[in-house]
């Protein structure tokens, strides 16, 4: 073909001529940091996205192209801090697709050029940098990087420090050393080396790496092979440049000879006949990305046979005969704009990232929680970084880290706040050690009420539908609610008050008569429910059902010592600390006592068929019972009025012993407590205590059987 013809190159208008200049600048600078500098400003789905502006620009003014274009060269370029060396052969990049039907497309074409259908060798994308090891004779005379394809960058003395590359090649019968070989491949972390040096470097005070790729890539490409030597690089090799002495039918059997060489490949590698099993493969892979030990940006698909890839050939940046599958990016990195404080429902102060809204693994991410003042430091952000962002799939979004080369001259650390945001008081840890630091205004913080009110009106508690955060902001800000102990005594009076509840004529809104009759149906929750709508602290409803089931009523929960609570299954020493420090507190009863003066169930239902003939007594299981499990046993001895107990004391009426029992029993006999087999357990419900003592054994008995 001849020259571009002068007059389509003034079709371009002058400004998307100026857009286009300005955007492939924009993709050049990237580059710089990404190659030369390990450390990319964007992500790489964020990049590739200008990739793919420049490439649809391209398409629609076919002129602007040139070979310099980015879309056109292999990305890399060399750093003067280097030896530059040509390759051999060219290394090149790989196309990329994003989705299936540009991969069924990518089939097709390769199909239609071939002349029929082919085998496919799928290999996993790692997410590291390329690497030209040339063998002469066997022996590793030099290593470069990929560079700009042609020209890459001296690292022979960094690589050498890596234990998966071998001086010397070995051969076999089968694949004797070769002459000369160029081995491609890709150096990186393994997730697990990559936490674990960011775990070194925080206990050292040192800011955390951001990614394994780019700390991969900026340790091999160091002045100092002693710190590439440090950082536990891996190699995976995955293809061949120039070779003399050796030419493989496949690239499947290529691998072959590398592995016998005494160079590392992958295990995951599988040769594919129909598109379809590659689709599913790929699939696979999207939902197993994290169960390979290093990271994968995608999935990378290669003609198998040597022939046909000589066939389809190159264009100037990137094989004809594979592809990248590319997954959605995990990562994105984004400005963070501010640090804010959240104050929760037990007062705890929380700081949370505000950032720069962007898109990751397919949402919208604007706001991350950064946990604790600690974990901010730890993390080493601060105000006006461009910060690294990771979401995998469902999983809430992290703030991995900063970008510390881009660092803006006005940004600055995060100072936790020493007064509350909401209400101003002193901000204090609650205990010595705690990491957590809270809002110790529980009755007023607005904050803390509004949390309160929110959680009681949720599934695991009353369940009142009206009651979101706006009618709780509506309930505290109007005043007709003060706290949660006035919830129960809202009316129609109090809710006319209510702008939210209120229609334009003043009435009372069909939401608010909605809030009124949630508000019935839930003062006949079971107790749990009511126990968990209290919120004391770290009782949630597998405690507070232990707790409900154990004593019965909020009044004798109230009433018991902490060591009773401490020795209910499913409650323990902290939870029973928590209730009893919770009690002690004068408006924490006063809201118990508002909310039975508003008819709010405080005690378990009971079947009035069921005698209480157990009232008062503790009675302990151990060892199994074939007619009863062990909640059963509970069951059956708290719904005639007696306690479950955990453990033996002297205040225990009676132990019942199963098969197998445990220390419990030897207890009994120390105590001389009168213990019953399940015959009596059965007579101890049926008839009470009095029946039972008759069958009752003396301890001695029982454990002769
Ligand atoms: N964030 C930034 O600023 C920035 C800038 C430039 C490039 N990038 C990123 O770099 C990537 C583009 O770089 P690229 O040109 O190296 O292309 P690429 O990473 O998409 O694909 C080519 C490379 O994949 C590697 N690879 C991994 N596993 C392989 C396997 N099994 N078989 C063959 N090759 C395998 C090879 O080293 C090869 O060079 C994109 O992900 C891009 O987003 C990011
Ligand atoms: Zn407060």
């Amino acid at each position: 073909m001849s020259e571009v013809p002068a007059p389509e190159v003034q079709d371009v208008p002058a400004d998307v001529r100026e857009r286009y200049g300005e955007l492939a600048e924009e993709v050049r600078g990237h580059q710089f940091r990404y190659y030369v500098l390990d450390s990319p400003t964007i992500s790489d789905g964020q990049f590739d996205e200008l990739l793919h502006r420049l490439e649809a620009m391209e398409a629609e003014y076919p002129s602007l192209v040139t070979p310099e274009s980015p879309t056109q060269r292999v990305g890399g370029t060399f750093s003067t801090e280097f030896a530059a060396y040509d390759h051999l052969e060219r290394m090149l990049s790989l196309d990329n697709v994003f989705d299936t039907e540009e991969l069924l497309a990518w089939f097709e074409r390769i199909e239609r050029e071939v002349g029929g259908s082919t085998q496919y060798l799928a290999e996993l994308k790692i997410d590291g940098l390329a690497i030209n090891l040339l063998y002469e004779q066997g022996k590793l005379t030099r290593a470069l990087t990929r560079g700009d394809g042609r020209t890459g960058e001296d690292v022979t003395l960094n690589v050498r420090t890596l234990d998966q590359v071998p001086e010397r090649l070995t051969g076999t019968s089968e694949f004797p050393v070769p002459e000369v070989v160029e081995v491609r491949g890709e150096v990186f972390f393994r997730v697990e080396d990559f936490l674990d040096l960011n775990a070194k470097l925080v206990e050292a005070g040192k800011p955390p790496f951001a990614n394994p790729r780019n700390t991969a890539a900026g340790s091999l490409r160091q002045k100092d092979p002693r710190v590439t030597r440090s950082r536990r690089l891996r190699l995976i090799c995955h293809g061949l440049g120039r070779r003399a002495g050796f030419e493989p039918g496949r690239q499947s059997e290529a691998y072959e000879a590398l592995k016998a060489w005494g160079l590392p490949v992958s295990t995951h590698t599988k040769v594919f006949d129909k598109a379809g099993e590659v689709v599913r493969h790929i699939e696979y892979w999207g939902e197993h990305r994290h169960d390979a030990e290093h990271e994968i940006d995608g999935i990378v698909l290669k003609v198998d046979q040597v022939s046909l890839q000589r066939r389809l050939g190159t264009t100037s940046r990137a094989p004809r005969w594979a592809i990248a599958f590319k997954y959605p990016p995990e990562e994105a990195i984004t400005k963070l704009l501010d640090i804010k404080v959240n104050v929760g429902r037990t007062g705890r102060v929380t700081p949370y990232a505000v950032m720069e809204p962007v898109k990751v693994a397919g949402s919208t991410v604007a706001m991350a929680t950064l946990h604790n003042a600690e974990e901010v430091e730890r993390k080493g952000v601060w105000i006006g970084d461009r910060v690294v962002i990771r979401k995998a799939g469902d999983v809430i979004p992290e703030v991995l880290g900063p970008v510390i080369d881009a660092r803006p001259a006005d940004a600055h650390p995060f100072v936790m706040p020493t007064r509350c945001p909401e209400c101003d008081t002193r901000l204090a840890h609650q205990k010595e050690g705690d990491v957590d630091i809270r809002c110790p205004n529980s009755r007023f913080c607005p904050a803390q009420l509004r949390e309160r009110l929110f959680h009681l009106a949720g599934r695991g508690a009353f369940d009142i539908e009206v009651l979101g955060y706006e009618a709780a902001v509506a309930l505290l800000q109007s005043g007709v609610v003060a706290d949660e102990g006035d919830i129960f005594d809202l009316d129609a009076g109090k809710l006319t008050e209510v702008e939210l509840f209120r229609t334009k004529a003043g009435e009372l809104s069909a939401n608010a008569r909605k809030l009124l009759s949630n508000l019935d149906t839930a003062k006949d929750r079971p107790l749990w429910k009511v126990l968990v709508g209290l919120s004391i602290r770290h009782v949630g409803p597998t405690a507070a059902q232990a707790l409900a089931r154990e004593f019965g009523s909020v009044e004798a929960i109230e009433a018991a010592s902490e060591e009773e609570l401490a020795d209910v299954d499913g409650v323990g020493p902290t939870i029973a600390a928590a209730v009893k420090e919770w009690f002690a507190v004068d408006w924490h009863r006063e809201v118990v006592d508002k909310w039975r003066r508003a008819g709010v169930r405080m005690r378990e239902e009971r079947d009035a068929s069921i005698p209480r003939n157990l009232e008062g007594l503790s009675i302990v299981v151990t060892g199994s019972l074939s007619t009863y499990s062990r909640d059963e046993a509970k069951e059956a001895i708290m719904s005639r009025g007696g306690k479950a107990a955990g453990s033996v004391s002297k205040k225990t009426a009676f132990v019942v012993v199963g098969d197998s029992p445990g220390s419990k029993y030897d207890k009994a006999v120390q105590l001389k407590v009168p213990v019953l087999d399940e015959t009596g357990f059965g007579i101890l419900l049926e008839r009470g205590p009095d029946a039972a003592a008759e069958v009752a054994l003396p301890a001695e008995e029982v454990a002769g059987e």
